[in-house]
C-alpha cells in the first residue's frame, strides 16, 4: 500500500508541531501539506523545520482546500471555526478528517456531524488511550453507583487554554451521564460561584483550573456517604495525544464516510 498522504492543520501550533514531527517519524505516512490561516507569520516556512524536526519540503500554506484535495487525511487540532471549515472540505473531497479540536458550540458540533455524511471523521476531545479507557470505566462506575454518589469532574490545564470545561472533562461527563441514563445538558453544573444553594442531587459538576504549563490533568470523583471513588488521568507529554491521532488516521483508511470516536478506533 502506498504511504498515506497527511496534511497537518495548524502546523505552527503546539499540537501541530508535535504532529508534524510524529508524521515524519512514522512509517506508512508522508507529510504532504501543512496549513495555517491567511496572514499567519508561519506561512511559507518549511513545516518540518518549524516543528524542530528535519526539513519536510512542505511549505505552510493558507490554501487548506488544495492541500486536502491532494492528500488522504487531515489532522486537525486547531480552533472550532477552522475545524468546521475543514470538515466541509473533507466532505467535498471525500477525505479523512481527524478532529481533536475542543470548545465547539452545539451548532458547530452538528455541522461536523453533517459533514460526516461524505467524509470519514474521527472526532474526540482526547486521543489518548488512557483517557478513552477511563471513560469506559467512568460509565461503568456511574451505572453501579447511584445518586447517593455525587459526580464531580475536575480538570487542570495550561494558562493558554481558551475553552472550559475541557473536551476531555465533557467526554467524562457524557460517559457518566450514559451510565446514569440521564442527559448531560440537563444534569450539568459548571462554574459555581457565590450563593449557589446546596448541591442538586444527580447533578454532574465541573470545575476548571488553569495555570502554568500543565498538559492536562483530569479527575472524576464519585463522592458518596463516607467514601469517595476517584478516577484520575495525568497527561505528561503532548506526544501522547499525537500518537492517538496518527493511530486514528491509519485506522480510518479505507473506512466508509461516517462519524467515529476514539472508542471505535480502540475497540472499547
Ligand atoms: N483531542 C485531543 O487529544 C487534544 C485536543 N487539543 C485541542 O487542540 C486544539 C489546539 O490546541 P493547541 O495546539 O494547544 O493550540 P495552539 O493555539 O497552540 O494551536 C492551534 C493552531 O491552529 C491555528 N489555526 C487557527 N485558525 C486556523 C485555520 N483556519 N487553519 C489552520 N490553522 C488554524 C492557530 O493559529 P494562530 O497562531 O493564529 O492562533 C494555531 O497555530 C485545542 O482545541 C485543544 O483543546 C489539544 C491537545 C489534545
Ligand atoms: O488544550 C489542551 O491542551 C488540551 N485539550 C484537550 C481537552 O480540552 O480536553 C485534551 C487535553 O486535555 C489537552
Amino acid at each position: 500500500m502506498s504511504d498515506m498522504r497527511i496534511v497537518v492543520a495548524g502546523a505552527a501550533g503546539h499540537m501541530g508541531r508535535v504532529l508534524v514531527r510524529l508524521v515524519q517519524q512514522t512509517n506508512g505516512m508522508v507529510l504532504t501539506g501543512a496549513t495555517e490561516p491567511a496572514g499567519h507569520a508561519a506561512l511559507g516556512e518549511d513545516a518540518g523545520l518549524l516543528a524542530g524536526a528535519g526539513r519536510a519540503d512542505v511549505a505552510v500554506t493558507a490554501d487548506a482546500e488544495a492541500a486536502i484535495a491532494a492528500a488522504d487525511a487531515i489532522l486537525d487540532l486547531t480552533v472550532p471555526k477552522a475545524s468546521v471549515a475543514i470538515a466541509g472540505m473533507a466532505a467535498r473531497h471525500g477525505k479523512i478528517h481527524i478532529c481533536g479540536t475542543t470548545g465547539f458550540t452545539d451548532e458547530e458540533t452538528a455541522a461536523i456531524a453533517a459533514a460526516a455524511a461524505k467524509a470519514t471523521i474521527v472526532k474526540s476531545g482526547n486521543f489518548s488511550l488512557g483517557v478513552n479507557l477511563l471513560a469506559a470505566l467512568v460509565q461503568r462506575a456511574a451505572e453501579a453507583l447511584d445518586e447517593d454518589f455525587d459526580i464531580e469532574i475536575v480538570e487542570m490545564h495550561h494558562n493558554r487554554k481558551v475553552d472550559a470545561p475541557s473536551g476531555t472533562a465533557l467526554m467524562f461527563g457524557e460517559a457518566a451521564a450514559r451510565g446514569r441514563k440521564v442527559d448531560l445538558a440537563a444534569a450539568r453544573d459548571s462554574g459555581r460561584d457565590g450563593q449557589t444553594g446546596a448541591r442538586t442531587r444527580g447533578d454532574i459538576g465541573f470545575a476548571a483550573l488553569r495555570g502554568g504549563t500543565v498538559v492536562g490533568d483530569h479527575s472524576v470523583i464519585f463522592a458518596g456517604p463516607s467514601e469517595r471513588v476517584v478516577f484520575s488521568h495525568y497527561a505528561e507529554d503532548r506526544t501522547l495525544f499525537a500518537r492517538g491521532v496518527l493511530k486514528a488516521a491509519l485506522w480510518a483508511r479505507g473506512r466508509p464516510a461516517g462519524l467515529y470516536s476514539m472508542a471505535d478506533v480502540l475497540g472499547l
